[in-house]
């Protein structure tokens, strides 16, 4: 960003402000984010309204983002305000230029990486030293993802993993909490695990998994809800959920019996058996397995190729082969959400958890 010596004066601040009305391309999702906290800072000083509820989505996020800001002097958020109009009015003037990286990559997840390339938005999870553990915020970031890649002009949203795990599923510090926490904790969770598998249930585009190492938990009953599943041979499917003293989610009830048959479905959903890359795919929950090493170059070799397919026709096939089904998953989900709220209560699974924690146990 260039910024003058006297920084921005309140007349081109407000000059910004009109050139962003007549603005014709829209921005995008981060960008209007950023825009708005440094609006409401130049304006209104430091965020001073109360935090919006988990759920309240788009309000939370324009509210993290004000407060992002701290004490930033309002002088600077106009001048950065300015920074960013311009920025865009010029990149608008020049729309055949190519993106520069920074475009592509999208600002304002702290959990993950998410970029738009070549008809196709990745979204990738990001806490490789914890193997990429979902924590409540990134429940949250990843459904903000989806909505945004839902509307973007890609064609197909892929979700992967950075480092050497997809992901090892819940993160099992979300249960440190206090006893007297504990029943609440449990609605709210119950309620985010609702909202985040029904996100996939209803996601309109083709959505494919780049499983490039070992999955866990959620992040393997999650599969079943995507168009295509690609794994690296180095990938496992493990549901380690009786360990845990925990159940089912993501519809896995209802979709892995369906999918593999009731016996093969017991076998990882109650007695917790972890699958190789070539047993998850001959059980029907992977499309294909890949070498480890030509894994990235052949999946996304395939994916860009894809790509290039008709917009509306893979997103109208899509929604034919879904569409028989999304009613019942969301009663399923709603179920599976409620039976957990309970487990979460129980001693069965707090043990669990603290045994973890603790080291005693590893799966
Ligand atoms: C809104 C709530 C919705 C909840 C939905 C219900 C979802 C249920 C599930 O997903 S159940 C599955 C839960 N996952 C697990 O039980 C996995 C636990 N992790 C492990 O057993 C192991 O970490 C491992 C096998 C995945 C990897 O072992 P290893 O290769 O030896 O690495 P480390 O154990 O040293 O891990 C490195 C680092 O990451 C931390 N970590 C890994 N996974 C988790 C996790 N799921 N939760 C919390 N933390 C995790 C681990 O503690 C290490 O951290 P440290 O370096 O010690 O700080």
């Amino acid at each position: 960003m260039s910024k003058t010596a006297m920084g921005a004066s309140q007349k081109d601040f407000e000059s910004a402000v009109n050139q962003m009305k007549l603005l014709k391309k829209d921005p995008g999702n981060e960008v209007k984010l950023k825009l708005y906290a440094h609006y409401k800072q130049a304006t209104e000083g430091p965020c001073n309204t109360p935090k919006p509820g988990v759920f309240d989505l788009i309000n939370k996020a324009k509210w993290d983002a004000w407060n992002a800001l701290g004490n930033l002097p309002k002088e600077t958020a106009r001048q950065n305000y300015v920074d960013l109009v311009s920025g865009l009015s010029s990149s608008s003037d020049s729309s055949s230029q190519v993106k520069p990286e920074a475009d592509r990559k999208q600002a304002g997840y702290e959990t993950l990486v998410m970029t738009s390339e070549d008809g196709i938005t990745k979204i990738m999870l990001n806490r490789p030293t914890k193997m990429n553990a979902l924590t409540t915020q990134m429940y949250q970031e990843i459904m903000l993802a989806l909505e945004a890649a839902s509307k973007d002009d890609s064609t197909i949203t892929v979700l992967t993993g950075n480092g050497s795990y997809f992901s090892s599923g819940n993160d099992l510090t979300n249960f440190v909490i206090s006893p007297d926490e504990l029943e609440e904790r449990a609605r709210r969770g119950a309620i985010l695990l609702r909202d985040f598998v029904g996100c996939f249930i209803d996601f309109p585009k083709p959505l494919v998994a780049v499983v490039n190492g070992p999955a866990v938990g959620i992040s393997v009953t999650i599969l079943r809800l995507f168009d295509l599943v690609y794994a690296s041979d180095r990938a496992t499917f493990h549901t380690p959920f009786s360990h845990l003293g925990q159940t089912p989610e993501a519809c896995s009830s209802y979709t892995f019996p369906s999918l593999m048959g009731p016996a093969k479905a017991a076998e990882m959903l109650i007695f917790g058996k972890k699958l190789t890359a070539a047993e998850a795919c001959a059980r029907g929950l992977v499309t294909e397995v890949f070498p480890d090493s030509t894994f990235q170059k052949e999946v996304w070799t395939r994916l860009k190729a894809y790509s290039k397919l008709p917009r509306n026709a893979l997103r109208i096939s899509k929604q034919m082969i879904r569409n028989h089904e999304k009613e019942k998953l969301h009663a399923i989900n709603a179920e599976e959400s409620r039976i957990l709220q309970e487990r979460w209560q129980s001693d069965e699974c707090m043990n669990a958890i603290m045994n973890f924690l603790s080291r005693k146990a590893k799966l």
